[in-house]
């Protein structure tokens, strides 16, 4: 710690982040008091949260409050709370020195969208770009702040945006955070934000459900009492009002969630959505229960309309926030929702909770785990409830995460299974649901197919479709790696068996036994061509126009699979595959009669090699040996020519 002002840079991503806000977000502008008030209530949120075990936290500032002090002259805008404040080393790494984990990635999308000129504010709200917002209206800002306990000293922080802030040990009487905004000149046109109107409406817009009161000094009328009144010479009142200062409350601080539905407009919802999740964009859709009964709770739970940006970074915040009867107990309640849900943001209210609770408590509490199932529930009958264009554009956004809970929610896995969307081989880019498939299968068709891999266009071209094609069968194309997991917990759908493509015996066309005996010494010359790299060559059901194509049996691991371990850096099992040859082509009688004529040929060798090749790359895999492979090409080319 130090006592002496320090000048530090704002880490690149950082001010890249600001720049990009300010210039983007400055026809936005009120924003930025729903934001800092969204911190000021966050951070009283905390406070509260700790008194609960540590009751002398308060001291005797037990009255949580947000304060608003507008200088019109000065052209200043306070915004106080008796929060929870920062040390000072909580402000160097909350504000300015590191960005959030992802952020580079997140302005790296941007960058992107903006070249295709569809930068939006809805974009970077996503993102939450919070205190930072300040900027949008403010040349200066400065943040004096004190952590809460007795031993604490108070900071200073303060920038104008331009790529550095200093820092400095300051004194603060109480604790709690002051941020105070030297505004921006404005247009005459434009609004002032030292105007008590534009605060009023603002605050009633965006942050009338706070659950703390926003307080404002402000004058107002007040009718002077008779005998006190100055009379003039003709013995009227020179004036029968005055101007007092009096304090004001500016929002209503109605938790919406505990109104009856009926009496929260839908704008509402909206707001308090935004307040909750930090996004800026409409939710998708909302869901306001009450449920009372042996386990009595109040939920308010949102599906946003885009996914964050962090959905699968490790340290994202769950949505869920906790109180019980009104009270806030915790934001990031994870005991609530299972992983798959972790977009869903709102509130649960449980009047029968324990006010001091802790998260270990929690996750053993019995009524947690009955809201909790139930919630799962409500959500889920909500997904399934959706409009088909609404479930499309949800099942866009989320798809990737409800896929986890297939394998991880045992048991809601036939819900999960019912959620689920793929795009088949007949589906034209469409995505269908497995009932739909179901629905469509041929009269003869007995299994469910699928193909896993990372690029659609290889899977529909994949050579292990060509039987299921002439068939007419419709197969699933599966390009998520989470779709590995998907197909090894739901192992059938409505009594109808999954069945890889590429994996074990498809059972379609039976290949001639006499065929497969005249080809069984070619088939083993070519295995003993390839030992190291192949468990088995067979005469293929599969393929019906190319030659070869590389499978595995029924439990062993897919290409795809293989491929996904190994881009994570985790030790794949070695596990050869079979090749698997098609004894109708053409290529293949002619290598057998040469194999007949001599079984010595040097060629025979290299055309063991490409076979596998050939294999290998029609699936989208990686040669060994390119240029081993275009040589051999080259010979073939050269003789046919
Ligand atoms: N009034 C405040 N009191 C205490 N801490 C604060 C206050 N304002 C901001 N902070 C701290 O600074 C951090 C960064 O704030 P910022 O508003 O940039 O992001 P955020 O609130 O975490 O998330 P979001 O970007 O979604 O708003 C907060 O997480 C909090 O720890």
């Amino acid at each position: 710690m130090t006592a002496k002002k320090e000048t530090h840079e704002f880490k690149t991503e950082v001010q890249q982040l600001l720049n990009l806000i300010i210039n983007s977000l400055y026809s936005n502008k009120d924003i930025f008091l729903r934001e800092l008030i969204s911190n000021a209530s966050d951070a009283i949120d905390k406070l509260r949260f700790k008194s609960q075990t540590d009751p002398e936290i308060l001291g005797d500032d037990t009255e949580f409050k947000i304060r608003i002090v507008a200088d019109s002259e000065k052209q200043t805008l306070e915004i106080s709370d008796n929060g929870i404040g920062m040390t000072y080393d909580e402000v160097m790494e909350n504000i300015g020195t590191i960005a959030k984990s992802g952020t580079a990635a997140f302005l790296e999308a941007l960058e992107q969208s903006q070249k295709q000129e569809t930068l939006t504010p809805e974009l970077i709200g996503q993102f939450g770009v919070g205190f930072y917002s300040a900027f949008i209206a403010a040349d200066k800002v400065t943040l004096i702040t004190r952590a809460a306990g007795p031993e604490a000293t108070a900071t200073q922080w303060e920038s104008a945006g331009d790529g550095s802030f200093t820092i400095e040990e300051t004194t603060k009487d109480s604790r709690g955070t002051t941020v105070i905004l030297n505004l921006k000149k404005t247009e005459p046109d434009e609004k002032n934000f030292t105007d008590e109107w534009v605060i009023r409406n603002i605050i009633k817009t965006y942050s009338d459900f706070v659950e703390y009161p926003v307080l404002m000094d402000v004058e107002k009328d007040e009718p002077i009492p008779e005998k006190e009144q100055v009379l003039d010479k003709d013995n009227n009142p020179v004036a029968t009002t005055r101007k007092v200062i009096t304090e004001d409350t500016l929002n209503s601080m109605k938790a919406i969630w505990a109104k009856d539905k009926k009496e929260v407009t839908d704008d509402e919802y909206k707001e308090f959505y935004k307040h909750i999740s930090h996004d800026w964009n409409d939710p998708l859709t909302h869901i306001h229960l009450k449920l009372e009964g042996t386990t009595e709770y109040t939920m308010l739970l949102y599906i946003p309309s885009k996914a964050p940006f962090d959905m699968f970074q490790q340290d994202r915040k769950h949505g869920i926030h906790l109180y019980c009867k009104r009270v806030f107990i915790m934001d990031d309640c994870k005991e609530l929702l299972p992983e798959y849900l972790r977009f869903v943001k709102g509130v649960v209210d449980a009047p029968d909770l324990n006010l001091n609770v802790s998260r270990e408590i929690l996750q053993q509490d019995r009524l947690v785990k009955n809201i909790r199932k139930n919630l799962v529930k409500k959500v889920l009958e909500l997904f399934a409830g959706m409009e088909k264009e609404t479930y499309e554009n949800f099942y866009n956004e989320f798809g990737q995460v409800i896929k986890e809970g297939a394998h991880t929610d045992w048991e809601n896995k036939d819900k999960i299974a019912d959620l689920l969307r793929y795009k088949t081989t007949k589906s034209d880019d469409k995505l269908v649901s497995l009932q739909d498939y179901i629905t469509n299968m041929k009269a003869d068709q007995k299994e469910i197919y699928y193909i896993t891999g990372d690029n659609l266009s290889t899977l529909i071209n994949s050579p292990h479709l060509e039987q299921l094609k002439e068939k007419d069968y419709e197969v699933l194309l599966m390009t998520d790696p989470v779709d590995e997991w998907v197909t090894m917990a739901l192992t059938e759908y409505k009594e109808k068996k999954f069945k890889s493509a590429e994996k074990g015996d498809l059972e379609l066309d039976k290949v001639d036994d006499d065929k497969k005996d005249e080809y069984t010494t070619l088939f083993d010359y070519i295995k003993s061509n390839l030992e190291d790299k192949i468990k088995e060559v067979k005469p293929s059901s599969r393929l019906k126009d190319s030659v070869a194509c590389l499978s595995g049996d029924d439990y062993d691991m897919s290409a795809y699979m293989e491929k996904i371990l190994k881009a994570s850096g985790q030790q794949a099992p070695e596990v050869k595959r079979v090749l698997e040859l098609n004894v109708n082509h053409p290529v293949l009688s002619k290598i057998k009669a040469l194999f007949e004529k001599d079984k010595d040929s040097q060629v025979l060798k290299d055309y063991s090699n490409l076979l596998l090749d050939m294999a290998i790359i029609s699936e989208g895999g990686k040669l060994e040996n390119p240029s081993q492979f275009s040589k051999m090409i080259g010979d073939l080319m050269s003789h046919a020519l």
